[in-house]
């Protein structure tokens, strides 16, 4: 085996390609890890300080998974000796009757330890928000927060310490698939007997290399920073939890945000969808639609913070029409396999997709159901040249 050779090629070192190595280069497969930019980058999905990790979901599959993961996270945790996980809890508020019992049944299901708030004892609980007309609200009370950037370090130190190599600032700019697939770059040549592709916003860019686009939508995510009137009412230290205000007459798609941390005084609060974008051009996007759908809801919901954001930043999504993630084989080269589509919720299931698409890369039977991610379900859809 050459030095460019390698058992394993990962391309994309977001939070699912970083993870994917790791578990590849734990395994004993000689692993190299390309990524585009020079690391560490805030031009993807991946970074910033903080991400919601919670069970709450509408899924039972999705709250399965979290329960391994939850104890992946920890163990990373252990291994590094880093804290990467902050447990805050997770505010869930919507409409009575809509999404709110689904996410309801799901935690109780589950087992998941919850909170319910009554309407007349809520305030007391959460003072500083005032919960919606004919809305409800519990609390998963294992939820919290994640430190992104400190995750993408921990994990990429660990896949170095494993063996594993990462080459940054090497664009992948061709793939020619076969039983040994070469993977050429601005600057080299590699070639390896599986590749892995999580390249996040770019993924339809690199698979079109391989004859295969899947209906995916980049869109553009103005995250946004709102400064508290009185210091510390939305602290973290101060128990503040994470929250999610569930889609409504008002704002047709969740509201959510975390408690300020990372810039003193300032709560992030972001909307769950935002304007398509070229990843490549996603600083020309200046839509701010949400802001105005933020705005308004801030100002009824949250008095404490004043409606205006004192810092907006940019990260992007890439979105499935289900909202569902793409875990799975490439359709023609089965040594290809493919992680994207984390529609804005893929963070907090880094550990698990890893190992996930580690397993799938091997050829192993994978640890969970993976039907609702399987390629083929986009069959009828126009975008997927399957
Ligand atoms: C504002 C915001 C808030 C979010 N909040 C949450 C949350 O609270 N909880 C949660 O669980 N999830 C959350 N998410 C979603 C989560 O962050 C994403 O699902 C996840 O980061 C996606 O990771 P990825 O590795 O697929 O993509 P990315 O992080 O984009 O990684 C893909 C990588 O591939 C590289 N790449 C692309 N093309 C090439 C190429 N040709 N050659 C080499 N490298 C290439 C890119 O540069 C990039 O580094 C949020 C996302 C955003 C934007
Ligand atoms: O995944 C998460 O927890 C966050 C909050 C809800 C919307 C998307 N991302």
């Amino acid at each position: 085996m050459s030095s460019q050779d390698y058992d394993c090629i990962v391309i994309g070192a977001g939070v699912q390609g970083s993870f994917t190595a790791y578990n590849l280069a734990k395994n004993n497969k000689k692993t190299l890890l390309l990524e585009q930019f020079v690391l560490p980058h805030s031009r993807g999905s991946s970074h910033g300080q903080t991400r919601i990790i919670r069970k709450a979901y509408d899924e039972d599959y999705y709250t399965h998974m979290m329960e391994e993961c939850y104890q992946l996270w920890s163990q990373l945790e252990k291994e590094a000796n880093v804290k990467l996980y902050r447990r805050t809890g997770l505010l869930v508020m919507g409409p009575e009757q809509g999404d709110y019992q689904v996410f309801k049944s799901t935690l109780e299901r589950n087992k998941v330890p919850i909170v319910i708030l009554p309407r007349e004892e809520f305030s007391q609980h959460i003072p500083h928000v005032n919960l919606s007309q004919g809305n409800a609200a519990l609390v998963d009370t294992t939820a919290g927060m994640l430190c992104a950037d400190r995750t993408l370090k921990t994990v990429q130190g660990q896949f170095q310490k494993l063996g594993g190599v990462i080459k940054d600032g090497q664009k992948v700019i061709d793939i020619t698939p076969g039983s040994v697939v070469t993977v050429t770059t601005v600057s080299g040549v590699y070639r390896a007997k599986r590749l892995v592709i999580t390249a996040g916003p770019w993924a339809n860019i690199l698979l079109s290399h391989t004859g295969l686009q899947l209906p995916l939508q980049v869109i553009k995510i103005n995250v946004c920073y709102w400064s508290e009137k009185i210091p510390g009412s939305y602290n973290v230290q101060h128990r503040f939890p994470c929250f999610i205000q569930l889609e409504s007459e008002e704002a047709k798609h969740h509201i959510y945000g975390l408690p300020s941390n990372e810039y003193p005084g300032l709560m992030k609060i972001c909307y769950h969808t935002g304007p398509e974008t070229d990843p490549d051009e996603r600083d020309r996007q200046t839509d701010r639609g949400d802001i105005d759908i933020l705005q308004r809801y801030i100002t009824r919901c949250f008095p404490g913070l004043v409606p205006i954001p004192a810092v907006v930043e940019s990260c992007m999504y890439t979105v499935t029409p289900d909202n569902h993630f793409v875990l799975d084989h490439h359709p023609t080269h089965s040594n290809i396999v493919i992680g994207a589509g984390f529609s804005g919720h893929g963070f907090k299931f880094g550990p698990i997709v890893g190992k996930l698409l580690c397993e799938l890369s091997q050829g192993e039977v994978p640890s969970y159901d993976l039907s609702p991610f399987r390629i083929r379900r986009f069959q009828a859809h126009s975008k997927s040249a399957l």
